[in-house]
Order: structure tokens, then C-alpha cells, then sequence
């Protein structure tokens, strides 16, 4: 319980909460039983100071209820709020960003004015990029630069470079290279000065680092080259990448000799001279801002005011259109399997060609959807397009680059019938962005009520006045039938089976594809056989709606006390020693169907971390 303890809450220092909700089911459920014991009192948290910023839908009759539950009880604990309690709306046309951003900078402006020194440079900071302090971002390793070749020569090595130095800049999670024979980074470290005390438990430094590659020639070389490889979107974000830290000498000479790689896409797209050059320098500008520069910091031609390019300036279409793509992603199509392979090429033959269409991908789990989804995302997003990633659960969603549930992304009402629209106002952001999207990823779809799916796809078609399905996208949808249908509270069975996407209109239209390689089951054939039995109803069964779950898979019933200690056992084994670690934490979970149970199994679990 060490995370939870008293000392969790530092005297004096701002906690912060942010939280996601979701009806009936409070995340952090230990953390909850926590903090709800009658024996905590009103001096518990005395002298504590703390902030609440929560995510809601004011769809939703308990608007943001978890962010209030928890402000009321801090509150009732001791601890003063220090700063207005934030509360998010999904509903609000930019999202809960709609107050976050509010709500962030008068954070900073507090936290300024309580101490100057959090903020050396000042005010003036870039506020997405800050992460939790604590854990490092970066991983340094040093290197001999006599042993550094100084230029890049493969198209493999370009895109390391580019990545590194971005990384580097902007500290996202540091990533090596799978090849030996190359240094990680290409980069020279010209200061390494620590600014906190020796004394100090961390250990801060200013470091700054130059590329090795430094002479318009040498850019100019590694432009030849990737222009060879490269899809045009990811030359012009690596000539952003080179304006701000290479610095190149005759930047407009570079952009001359190297405009028709960067524009070949929309060459291609729109006829318009002056439009194509607008589209090319504001991807550029986007990048470039992305890292606190600006378009006129460098000798580029100027945007041209009177083309219509508004929808770059909606805060979701520009955010979708910076999208750093995954280089493991981008190259996964290279190992997709032989059915993941065939709807790939299926999918980008679509997209290339410009072709709608509605697929759905049937996988049971194992198959590798998600690995298909992040080749597909990635492979459409380096070509410039938008592809949105939804999923039906919050917990999906997750494992999706920018993945949203659907429920947010397009506004599904919570109400549904039959004739339900979204809740998106066709001047949003979001009406624009969905106009601009060329493929919907739809993950868990079989999960969805068929009611939702409908919904989207008339928004869809209001929103493009386009008469064809979701208004003429290219629609993924995927899932497994055979795993959770559609919640319908209270709901017979007719009306369960009646709420599956198979029982929509919109069905006929949908191309199926199957994923039959379980690659999952590389690690466990037994038990994914056995899955793909039930599933199928090939599994042996008792007075025809039983099975047996086979006994290497239960832990035998003696008694109630004993065989859920047996079951805690079994699934976090020796929990002392190895529940110090998140991981083994995060990576097993016990279910069950009552939530009185859960709070019997974590009560358990929270003594065993108290015990001895
Ligand atoms: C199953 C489900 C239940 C939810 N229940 C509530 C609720 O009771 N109150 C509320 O304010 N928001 C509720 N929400 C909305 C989320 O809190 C909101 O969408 C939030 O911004 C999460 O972001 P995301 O949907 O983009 O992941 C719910 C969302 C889902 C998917
Ligand atoms: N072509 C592939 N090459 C290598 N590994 C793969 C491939 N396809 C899938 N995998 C791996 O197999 C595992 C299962 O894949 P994935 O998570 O994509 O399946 P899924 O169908 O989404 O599963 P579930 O629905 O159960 O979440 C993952 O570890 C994934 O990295």
C-alpha cells in the first residue's frame, strides 16, 4: 500500500487528479477503497493542498461524478483545493480540452505565482509536451565520436536520425535502434552541465546536443535520399526537423531544390499552384510550431492568405495531421501474416485507388486486429491522410496510437433509438475533421449496439452530404462476434441479438474479412483451441448450455474463504515481493460479476499488502 500511503500526499504539494469516468465503474478501485476507510479523519490530509480536473460527458445524468465524489472527499479529509475544480465536457465543441486549456493555464499561473522558481524561463512554456516528473524521459548513452560515422547513409538511418533528433528535443520516451553495428543517436553532445546539488536524490542536467550533420551539402545529400524512400509527408516534417536543428545556411535554396519531393502529394491532389505551396508550408508550419518555431523564423515563401485552407486551422484536423508515426508500425506490413496481409493490401488498395468502402474484420482474439489497425494507421498517416482510430471500450483504446473511443470521437448520444444522430454541430471541429478523415478505424464494433453504428453513419452522411455509407469513408470495422455482444440493461435475449451490428441494414453492404492465424497461440495453442472451440460451439457441452471449464483452467471450490485465497494466490502469487513491481501489477486482473466481490477480493489484497 505504499502508493497509497500518507505519505503520498507530500505536506504543501499539489496532487494531481485526472480522471476518467465511466458509468458504474470507478477506475482505481483500490485506491477508492482507500481512501473511503471511516478510520482516515479530518486531520488526515491537513495542511494538503490539492487540484481536481475530471473528464466527462455531460451526456451522462451523473456529469463528471467521480472528480466531485473525489474533490468532496479530499475536502472532507482536510485538504484545501487550491485551484477551481476543472471539469471536463466531451460534449463541448473542442472536447474536454474545451476547459482543460483554460483550466491548465490558470494552473501554471497559480503554481507561478505561489513560486517563480517552477518556471526559470518564465510563463512562456509549451504546456502538451509536460509530463509527470520523476521517471527519466531520455536514455543517454555516450559514445566516442571518433567512432560515429558523421553521415547517414540508408534510408533506415535517415528515419533514426530524424526520430532521435525529434525525440531528443522534445523528450519523448527514448527508443534504440535495433541495429548494433549503428550508434543510437547522431547526435554530438556539446554540454553537459548539472544544475542541481551533488546532494541532491536527482540528478538534473541542461544538455544540448548538435547534430552530426551540419553543412547544407551534407542536407542536401540526406534530402536526395529520402526523397528516394520517403512518402512526401515525411520529407517535409524531416525538413522541419533540419530547419530548427541543423540549421541550414541557405534554407531557401534547399526548399527550391527540393519543393517537388515535398509537394508530390498534392501535386498530384489539386491542380492549384499557390494552393499545393499553401498546403506544403503549412504542414511545415505545423511541425515547426509543434516545436516553438515559426514559419517566418525562416527564409520561406509566405502562405498566401486568400486560399481557403481554413480546416488546417481546427485544433483536431491539425493535431491528427502531426501524428508522428511508429517506425516498428510502419514497417509491420512487411510481417503481416498470409489473411492479415490480404486485407491490408484490400484496405490501401481502397485508399489508394479512392475508393469507399465498409469492411469489417473478423478476428477472434489473438488474431492480430490490433497488429493489422496500427500497419493500417501508420501506412495511411505517412501518406498524409487522416486515419481516425475508435474503439468501442475506453480500455481498447488505449492500445491504438491516438486511439478515442467512439462514443467521444463521434459523439454517440447515450440514448440510442433507432433514428438517434451524434451529437456534432456540422461547423465543429469535429464535423471537420470527420470530413477530412479518409479511413475510420472502428475497433470492437461487435461490442457496439447496431443503433450506434447507425447513428454514426447518418451523422456521417449529414455532415459530408454524401448518400453513401458513413458519407462515402473508408470504414474498418472489427471484432469478434463470438466475444461480448452489446450490453442492453435488463434486455431478453431478443433484444441483445437484435442490438449486434449483424441485425443492421448496413450489413449487407459490409466486406467481410477473416483473420483465422491465431498468433497469440505461438505462445498458448491449448488454450486459444480451446477458445476457438466455445466460440465456434464445438466445445463439449452439458444439458446443451454448459460447458465444463477444464480443471487445469479452476481452482477448486473447498469453501468460500479458502478458495478465494487459493484464487488470490494463484493469480498474484507471492504479492509481497512481487507487488513492488507496476508491472506485475498492471498485467493480471481477477473479475467477477458483482461489484459487492470486487470489494471483498480487494479488501483481501489490500490486507496482504499490509500484512506482515
Ligand atoms: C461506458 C462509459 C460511461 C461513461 N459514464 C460517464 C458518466 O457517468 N459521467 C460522465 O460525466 N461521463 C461519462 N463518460 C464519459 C467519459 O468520462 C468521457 O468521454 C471522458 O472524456 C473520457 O474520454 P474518452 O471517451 O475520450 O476516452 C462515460 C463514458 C463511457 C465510454
Ligand atoms: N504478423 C504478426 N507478426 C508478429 N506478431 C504479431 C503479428 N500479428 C500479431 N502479432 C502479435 O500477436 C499478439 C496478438 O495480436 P493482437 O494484439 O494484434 O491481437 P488481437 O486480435 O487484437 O487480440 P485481442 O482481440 O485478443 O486483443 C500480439 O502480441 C501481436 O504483437
Amino acid at each position: 500500500m505504499e502508493a497509497y500511503s500518507r505519505a503520498g500526499f507530500p505536506y504543501g504539494a499539489a496532487e494531481i487528479f485526472s480522471l476518467m469516468q465511466h458509468m458504474g465503474f470507478e477506475p482505481c478501485s483500490a485506491f477508492w477503497t482507500f481512501l473511503l476507510q471511516r478510520s482516515l479523519n479530518r486531520q488526515w490530509l491537513e495542511k494538503t493542498n490539492y487540484i481536481v480536473f475530471g473528464l466527462g460527458d455531460s451526456g451522462y445524468h451523473k456529469y463528471n461524478f467521480v472528480a466531485k465524489k473525489l474533490d468532496k472527499r479530499l475536502a472532507d479529509l482536510g485538504g484545501t483545493i487550491i485551484l477551481e475544480r476543472g471539469l471536463g465536457d466531451d460534449q463541448h465543441s473542442s472536447g474536454y480540452e474545451g476547459s482543460l486549456d483554460p483550466w491548465m493555464s490558470s494552473l501554471w499561473t497559480m503554481l507561478y505565482n505561489k513560486n517563480p522558481k517552477f518556471f526559470p524561463k518564465g510563463l512562456n512554456i509549451f504546456v502538451s509536451d509536460m509530463k509527470i516528473i520523476g521517471q527519466p524521459k531520455v536514455e543517454i548513452t555516450y559514445l566516442d565520436s571518433n567512432a560515429v560515422h558523421s553521415q547517414p547513409s540508408t534510408q533506415i538511418d535517415l528515419k533514426l536520425l530524424e526520430k532521435d533528433i525529434v525525440r531528443c528535443r522534445t523528450m519523448l520516451s527514448a527508443k534504440k535502434s535495433n541495429d548494433k553495428s549503428k550508434p543510437d543517436y547522431f547526435l554530438k553532445l556539446v554540454k553537459n552541465q548539472p544544475i542541481t546539488r551533488a546532494s541532491y536524490d536527482k540528478d538534473v542536467r541542461h544538455l544540448e546536443f548538435e547534430p552530426l550533420l551540419s553543412t547544407d551539402d551534407n542536407l542536401s545529400q540526406c534530402l536526395v535520399e529520402a526523397s528516394l524512400f520517403q512518402f512526401p509527408s515525411t520529407l517535409r516534417r524531416l525538413f522541419a526537423t533540419m530547419l530548427i536543428f541543423c540549421e541550414p545556411g541557405n534554407v531557401r535554396k534547399l526548399w527550391d531544390d527540393y519543393y517537388d519531393s515535398l509537394s508530390e502529394d498534392y501535386r498530384k491532389q489539386y491542380g492549384c499552384v499557390e494552393r499545393v505551396q499553401n498546403m506544403v508550408l503549412i504542414d511545415i508550419r505545423v511541425f515547426l510550431e509543434s516545436m516553438s518555431k515559426k514559419l517566418s523564423d525562416y527564409d520561406l515563401p509566405n502562405v498566401s492568405s486568400h486560399i481557403d485552407l481554413q480546416s488546417r486551422g481546427y485544433r483536431e484536423v491539425q493535431e491528427e495531421y502531426s501524428i508522428n508515426v511508429e517506425y516498428e508500425d510502419l514497417h509491420a506490413p512487411d510481417s503481416l501474416n498470409l489473411d492479415q496481409k490480404f486485407a491490408y493490401d484490400e484496405i490501401m488498395r481502397h485508399v489508394d485507388e479512392n475508393i469507399p468502402g465498409v469492411f469489417f474484420i473478423d478476428g477472434p482474439g489473438g488474431t492480430g486486429n490490433t497488429f493489422l489497425y496500427k500497419a493500417l494507421l501508420a501506412n495511411i498517416r505517412v501518406r498524409g491522410l487522416i486515419a481516425l482510430a475508435t474503439t468501442t471500450s475506453g480500455v481498447a483504446a488505449n492500445n491504438m496510437p491516438r486511439g478515442r473511443t467512439a462514443h467521444s470521437r463521434f459523439g454517440i448520444p447515450p440514448n440510442l433509438d433507432n433514428n438517434s444522430m451524434c451529437n456534432i454541430t456540422k461547423q465543429s471541429g469535429k464535423a471537420q475533421l470527420l470530413r477530412e478523415a479518409k479511413v475510420i478505424i472502428w475497433d470492437e464494433a461487435a461490442m457496439a449496439k447496431r443503433q450506434a453504428v447507425e447513428a454514426v453513419d447518418r451523422t456521417m452522411q449529414d455532415i459530408t452530404d454524401e448518400k453513401l455509407s458513413f458519407g462515402g469513408k473508408i470504414m474498418v470495422m472489427g471484432g469478434d462476434f463470438i466475444q461480448v455482444l452489446p450490453v442492453v440493461r435488463r434486455g431478453t435475449r431478443a433484444q441483445i441479438v437484435d442490438s449486434s451490428l449483424q441485425m443492421s441494414p448496413l450489413w449487407a453492404s459490409v466486406k467481410r474479412l477473416r483473420l483465422n492465424i491465431n498468433m497469440r497461440a505461438v505462445n498458448d495453442p491449448w488454450f486459444s483451441d480451446f477458445l476457438l472451440r466455445v466460440g465456434d460451439g464445438k466445445e463439449e457441452t452439458l444439458d446443451e448450455s454448459f460447458i465444463r471449464i477444464p480443471d487445469n483452467m479452476s481452482i477448486s471450490y473447498t469453501d468460500k474463504t479458502n478458495s478465494v485465497d487459493a484464487l488470490i494466490d494463484a493469480i498474484f502469487p507471492s504479492l509481497q515481493s512481487n507487488g513492488v513491481g507496476s508491472k506485475f501489477i498492471i498485467s493480471r486482473a481477477i473479475l467477477s460479476t458483482k461489484t459487492e466481490s470486487v470489494d471483498e477480493i480487494n479488501n483481501k489484497l489490500i490486507e496482504r499488502f499490509y500484512g506482515e
